[in-house]
């Protein structure tokens, strides 16, 4: 019997794949352990498949399921979720024994091998309907029997909602009641809605956040930071304790760290940092754009990612910047460089994607950009500092104090002064 167990997600278009992208950064920025798949449908691009097997492990080809249900998708108001069906493949996957599936819309924010230990089929309850699951996280085991089992009952009795939460929660439909230990804790599988339907009870515990979920028909990859729109106060209101989440997203997408630390090749030498590793880069979202704006231009965006897989920018690597890697030895992380001010060696470059090739703003060089950095990193004690990075890497970040949306975003302009 298989040994291996495996984080899988899902992408059956290119967009979607950016969000694959981000799952699996995300996974290996916190050190799984595990093995990571992303199943595919053949109408994904070259492109975007290699841009893949870059952080995965395996990428599966997969035939794309379609509940054709239109009835229950327009109920659901997201006629393009039959093809969720697709996600039920993940049964077929038995070189693993046990695996965790992740929607392409999550965002992991620490380690959470944790979720091996729980039993198929364990998922956090969703924010609409509590007594179903949602099925955008959750812990399953492959085997071609429930694989058919599934299949055969998609087929006798459809999907209440067209997708494949739908299927699922009348398969296994004694989730709500039978066995507490197979709810996931909310924290899990934390989706926008509930911040906004319960907004004190995200302020309590929105702290312990371990897997934020993008859930509905507006993704990550349509939107930008607007600074602008985020100070009007609709928009702040529905909406600020979230939006930081779309910026992290946005951090980790052009994060360029841990691509090379995949499970088979991870070795000391490789997690270490080593002084002819390309300097991190980091491009900020894009900004003063009204969100309609930004839909059509991320998409735009995304456009040239597929097609060119590095983003538009020059490459650096640690010799052509006058700091010294020899002070910091340690393997630092792209998100404690920005929380923290930037004073590593590996002062990320920070630059917005914009529209034109003439707008982009860049650190004048390098050593500006480092002073900039240092500056900062002066307002902060070393022993605040610390203490900040250990929470950090503990996955104990502190999204709605110090880590805040605002918080980052000042310190990523710092970069452009
Ligand atoms: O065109 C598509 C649409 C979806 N997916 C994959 O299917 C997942 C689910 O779709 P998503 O857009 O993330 O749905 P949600 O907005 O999260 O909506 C809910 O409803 C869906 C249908 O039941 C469930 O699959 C989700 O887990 C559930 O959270 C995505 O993350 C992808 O992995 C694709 O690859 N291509
Ligand atoms: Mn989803």
């Amino acid at each position: 019997m298989a040994e291996a167990q495996a984080f899988v997600t899902l992408a059956t278009t290119d967009a979607y794949s950016m969000g694959c992208i981000v799952v699996g950064k995300s996974l290996r920025r916190h050190e799984t352990s595990r093995k990571l798949v992303v199943m595919v449908s053949p109408s994904v691009s070259r492109a975007a498949r290699l841009a893949l097997e870059d952080v995965f492990d395996e990428v599966v080809v997969v035939d794309v399921l379609d509940s054709r249900d239109k009835a229950h998708l327009t109920l659901l108001r997201r006629p393009e979720l039959g093809v969720t069906f697709t996600k039920l493949h993940c049964w077929t996957l038995t070189q693993y024994s046990k695996c965790v599936f992740l929607d392409a819309d999550t965002l992991v924010l620490c380690n959470v091998d944790e979720l091996f230990e729980y039993e198929e089929l364990s998922a956090a309850p969703d924010p609409g309907w509590p007594d179903c699951f949602n099925s955008g996280v959750f812990v399953f085991r492959p085997s071609l029997n429930t694989h058919n089992q599934i299949l055969e009952h998609a087929a006798q009795y459809g999907s209440f909602d067209g997708g494949d939460q739908g299927v699922l929660n009348t398969f296994f439909s004694d989730w709500a009641v039978k066995d507490i230990r197979k709810h996931l804790p909310f924290v899990y599988n934390l989706t926008a809605g509930a911040v906004y339907t319960y907004l004190p009870a995200f302020q309590q515990y929105g702290h312990h956040a371990k897997i934020v979920h993008f859930l509905g028909g507006t993704k990550p990859w349509h939107l930008s930071y607007d600074p602008q729109a985020a100070n009007e106060s609709s928009f702040r209101h529905s909406s600020d304790n979230f939006e930081q989440f779309i910026n992290l997203w946005w951090v980790e997408y052009y994060s360029k760290r841990h691509l090379d630390v995949k499970q088979d090749d991870k070795n000391e030498d490789h997690v270490r940092l080593h002084s002819h590793q390309p300097v991190q880069q980091l491009v900020s979202p894009q900004t003063h754009q009204s969100p309609s704006q930004s839909l059509k231009s991320s998409a735009e965006a995304h456009h040239r990612e597929m097609i060119t897989p590095s983003p538009p920018l020059q490459d650096l690597t640690l010799d052509s910047l006058t700091i010294s890697s020899s002070e910091k030895p340690e393997e630092s992380n792209i998100l404690i460089d920005v929380l923290s001010g930037g004073e590593t060696e590996e002062t990320p470059v920070v630059s917005p994607p914009s529209e034109k090739e003439s707008e982009r703003t860049e650190p004048e060089t390098a050593e500006d950009s480092a002073m900039a950095a240092g500056e900062a990193a002066a307002a902060e004690t070393e022993e605040d500092d610390l203490e900040h990075r250990r929470m950090w890497e503990e996955g104990r970040a502190d999204y709605m104090g110090k880590d805040a949306f605002d918080n980052i975003m000042r310190k990523l302009d710092l970069f452009l002064d």
